[in-house]
């Protein structure tokens, strides 16, 4: 079994948690029509994407909006990659962590975002997540009945290292929960996911979240996803929705058989 169907759902983010729990959850619903085996929901898609916000919206593992997230997973019999949410520790630190359940409900991979995203573009985008959160420290991939997929988080998909890690530990997929920015979401988004899936012959999928214009930070939407041979599968626009994209992890097999580069590489002088 390895075509999986996958549904990126580009969601609006409001201030109330619970009524984003509800969208993702009546999204879901919805997409569960199409028989689709893994649902994935933008990154911080419980929180409006500002760091004050992150230490107001947090919660423990095993807390009620991962209770609900679980229940959402078994209820439809889907993976679901549930974006990511401020995450608290015993310690009082904070994280950007992304919890993925199996169609059982029980959690299968858990990703705390590993590079933070602080940055301050001459006229363009400032942000600054360690104001409020602390990194992760571990390269996560998870086992399904289709086969290995890594998971890593917005700013983390930057890093080619992460994505060649993943793809070490055997991912066939690397799936992004996202909320890229209006300044450089139009110069680096698709690039960025056209080139880790052909540098690293796997499927590439960034969820983010619909843009709302009213929002502190501006998501620039654009979910996508890219074939191991760097075709653009899905490419949405900015507005509320989703999408189906038919991954075949055969597929990948194929492309690095016959254009061999991870076997090609010189790793004795690199
Ligand atoms: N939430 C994020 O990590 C945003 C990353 C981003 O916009 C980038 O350009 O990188």
């Amino acid at each position: 079994m390895n075509k999986l169907k996958v549904a990126i759902i580009q969601m609006i983010v409001v201030k109330d948690k619970m009524k984003n729990i509800e969208k993702a959850s009546d999204f879901i619903k919805n997409v569960i029509k199409e028989d689709i085996d893994i649902a994935v929901l933008p990154e911080m898609f419980l929180c409006p994407y500002d760091q004050s916000n992150f230490p107001i919206y947090a919660e423990k593992e095993g807390e009620i909006s991962y209770l609900l997230l679980s229940e959402i997973a078994k209820q439809n019999n889907i993976y679901l990659v549930a974006g990511s949410v401020p995450e608290k520790d015993d310690d009082g630190n904070i994280f950007n962590t992304s919890y993925v359940f199996d169609p059982n409900g029980i959690k299968i991979a858990k990703h705390r975002k590993v590079h933070l995203f602080d940055i301050d573009i001459e006229n363009g985008q400032y942000f600054k997540e360690s104001d409020t959160l602390d990194a992760g420290n571990e390269v996560t991939v998870f086992d399904t009945k289709f086969g290995k997929i890594g998971l890593c988080i917005c700013y983390d998909f930057r890093f080619p290292e992460l994505s060649r890690l993943m793809v070490d530990k055997g991912a066939k997929a690397i799936i992004v929960p996202a909320a890229f920015n209006m300044t450089t979401g139009p110069a680096h988004w698709e690039l960025l996911f056209r080139c880790r899936a052909v540098d690293n012959q796997v499927y590439t999928i960034g969820c983010a979240s619909a843009r709302d214009n009213s929002a502190t930070y501006i998501s620039y939407g654009n979910s996508i996803a890219v074939s191991p041979f760097g075709e653009v599968l899905v490419h949405m626009n900015e507005k509320e929705g989703y999408s189906i994209s038919s991954l075949d992890f055969d597929y990948v097999d194929k492309v690095r058989g016959e254009l061999p580069l991870i076997a090609h590489r010189r790793l004795d002088i690199y």
